[in-house]
């Protein structure tokens, strides 16, 4: 699908066991879970700044009463405008109703948006329309209150266009080709089927049309509905869900591709991609919260119960490094040590490339992500400095004066706040139309602090298209006239395309795999692009289970060392001056940094699921065809 949207995001879902009352009692507000889900967004902004969408459910209304509430926005700032907007309305009805102050009940009734089940969403839209009607959660409506359906992902599936044909072929006639609509489609399908079986189920035991409903409730197998939907969804997936008459569900992929986080307790169930939002918002330790396991779901019945069931046999854990090395929060317990070990692991390269003249040599980053793998990697230095201290003194015997002491001990990193983001965004996270103009502009630099002789240092998180280097990194840098600048990733080089829902998606925007093209080049080598062609065309009609990777046969050509020297040379236009060195994180390192989460396929094209190969053998046919569509 050339115009599919993806969807980078942030999920967040409460369920509150309590009556609303409760709340008001314990906490001051009936508006409690609407205030939490606020903060949860907020604390996910990290996930998505193009959109945010909010729903809410309340249980057990009257016929004729509105329960499901939804707002959503594309603003500026998406999570502030849609609770401004939600705000404004609930003190406008408190205004004009003074009576409703005290009164959670008619709150309830006459408020929207207080509810017991609510579901956010951030949504970083990286192509296609930012429109608003892309924006999550989605809604499934049904005059029956068991067959709404709302649902809001962090997903990328690789398969769309097979699932949306299966929608058809069953005689459906979905309304748009867009990926959460066909998932949802697929949900919905399975879920008015349940309920119709458990409708014509109770007739024939013997009960009323009205007495069904709330037992057709109690009897919805969730976890059967799930199982019969996911089971062709190939992909990377956290899909949240809420019934109409109060259940809900969040399953995950069976690679735990896409992270998943909950807590539970008397009072609350609560979902979230990432596990600090959850210990922040709710006060809770880092034990307290649990990672969902891969194949399995979490699901909330109206009644409260809450189960956390299997729905699809796990596969082997691949959970995406590239969540801890950039896309979550680094604020996690553990990837904050996961951070700053992958800022370690490089320094001995750092050291080799500054031939150990710590003296000489700046270290910097550049913000913000790369801000903690810059404090692993200045213990490193640290360390080795104190290394060359104790030498220098034990090398004395004793005979040093105290002068002398106390200037072997004064050498320290020279650590300098070099370049500065005058923003609070997420450039990588911005749309694909205005990026390169952001990134020229929201960077500065310090100016005063390097000299001549100096090596300057600076590690990034990532090097993905090489345009924040290019256009904006490297030419500050190089105005502040080092001897060397040494640009480090705590992430390896970045090959294939990921089709799971990180926005690395045409093969040609990677600067590593443009740098492997320039290799083949220069080696007379260029000829094995038409052999992976004919190679990746003789798959198209292949099952995905047999499709192989053919782009790595190009990158084994070349040393991962030769191919950062290039990358180092395409990241410098003509206009720069300086020699310019770049080092990457080694793939047994990354794995030695994040133990559990093991996905690399960006960085070693080993796709986790049969789809992935298909997608890189399709991103580069179209590469070589000049299609500059997207892969899935
Ligand atoms: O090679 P590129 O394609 O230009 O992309 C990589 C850059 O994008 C990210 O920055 P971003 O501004 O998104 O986030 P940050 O402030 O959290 O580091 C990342 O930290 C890199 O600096």
């Amino acid at each position: 699908m050339s115009d599919a949207l993806k969807h980078e995001c942030g999920i967040a879902l409460i369920r509150l066991l309590k009556p609303l009352d409760y709340y008001k009692q314990k906490y001051g507000s009936a508006f409690y879970g609407v205030n939490k889900m606020y903060l949860m967004m907020e604390k996910q902004h990290n996930r998505g700044q193009d959109g945010a969408g909010f729903a809410s459910i309340k249980l057990d209304t009257a016929p004729g009463e509105r329960y499901i509430s939804r707002v959503r926005s594309i603003a500026q700032q998406p999570i502030q405008d849609i609770f401004a907007q939600i705000n404004e309305r609930i003190n406008k009805e408190l205004t004009e109703h003074p009576e409703y102050a005290d009164d959670v009940d008619l709150q309830k009734k006459n408020i929207p948006y207080i509810g017991e089940l609510l579901l956010g969403h951030v949504r970083y839209g990286t192509f296609g329309k930012n429109s608003v009607e892309n924006v999550h959660p989605f809604l499934r409506q049904n005059n029956w209150m068991h067959r709404n359906l709302i649902l809001a992902g962090n997903f990328n599936m690789t398969n769309v266009n097979k699932l949306f044909e299966g929608l058809v072929k069953i005689g459906q006639h979905p309304k748009e080709k867009a990926d959460t609509v066909t998932i949802m489609e697929k949900i919905g399908h399975f879920l008015d089927d349940a309920v119709a079986k458990k409708y014509k189920q109770l007739k024939n035991e013997g009960y009323n049309k009205n007495e069904c409903s709330p037992l057709i409730a109690d009897r919805l197998n969730v976890a059967k509905i799930l199982k019969r939907s996911a089971k062709d969804w190939d992909g990377g997936y956290a899909m949240a869900g809420l019934l109409g008459h109060g259940d809900s569900f969040v399953l995950r992929d069976p690679s735990g591709i896409r992270p998943a986080y909950y807590y539970q307790d008397d009072e609350i169930v609560v979902v979230a991609s990432e596990r600090p939002v959850i210990q922040t918002v709710f006060n809770v330790e880092f034990d307290d919260v649990q990672e969902l396991p891969p194949g399995h779901a979490i699901i909330t019945k109206k009644s409260g119960e809450t189960s956390i069931k299997k729905i699809l046999e796990p596969l082997e854990r691949k959970a995406c490094s590239f969540e801890r090395i950039y896309f979550s929060r680094g604020s996690d317990a553990e990837i904050y040590q996961e951070r700053k070990k992958l800022g370690k692991l490089l320094m001995p390269k750092v050291l080799e490339a500054i031939d150990y003249d710590t003296k000489n040599s700046v270290f910097s980053y550049i913000p913000n992500t790369a801000e903690t793998s810059f404090f692993g990697m200045i213990e490193t230095v640290e360390d080795h400095l104190n290394k060359k201290k104790t030498k220098a003194i034990l090398e004395g015997n004793g005979g040093l004066s105290a002068e002398k002491v106390t200037q072997i001990l004064s050498e320290r990193p020279r650590i300098e706040k070099i370049a500065i983001k005058d923003v609070k965004l997420r450039t990588f996270i911005t749309e694909d139309s205005s990026r390169d103009d952001l990134v020229a502009h929201v960077y500065d630099v310090t100016y005063g602090v390097i000299k001549p002789t100096d090596n300057l240092v600076i590690i990034d998180d990532s090097i993905v298209r090489g345009t924040t280097l290019k256009k904006s990194i490297i030419k500050m840098m190089d105005r502040l006239h080092p001897k060397k600048i040494i640009v480090v990733s705590s992430a390896p080089q970045i090959r294939y395309p990921d089709c799971y829902g990180i926005d690395m998606a045409r093969l040609e925007d990677l600067i590593a795999f443009r740098a492997m093209l320039e290799l083949l080049k220069e080696n007379d080598k260029y000829h094995l692009i038409e052999e992976v062609y004919h190679k990746c065309v003789a798959q198209v009609e292949l099952d995905d289970k047999d499709v192989r990777n053919f782009v790595k046969e190009l990158y084994s050509q070349f040393t991962a060392e030769q191919i950062s020297d290039k990358i180092a040379e395409l990241i410098c236009d003509s206009s720069v001056k300086t020699e310019v060195k770049t080092i990457f994180q080694t793939i047994e390192n990354l794995h030695l940094a994040c133990p559990k989460n093991l996905g690399d396929w960006y960085f070693t094209g080993n796709y986790p699921t049969a789809g992935g190969n298909r997608v890189v053998n399709k991103a580069f046919i179209n590469f070589y065809e000049g299609n500059s569509a997207r892969a899935y």
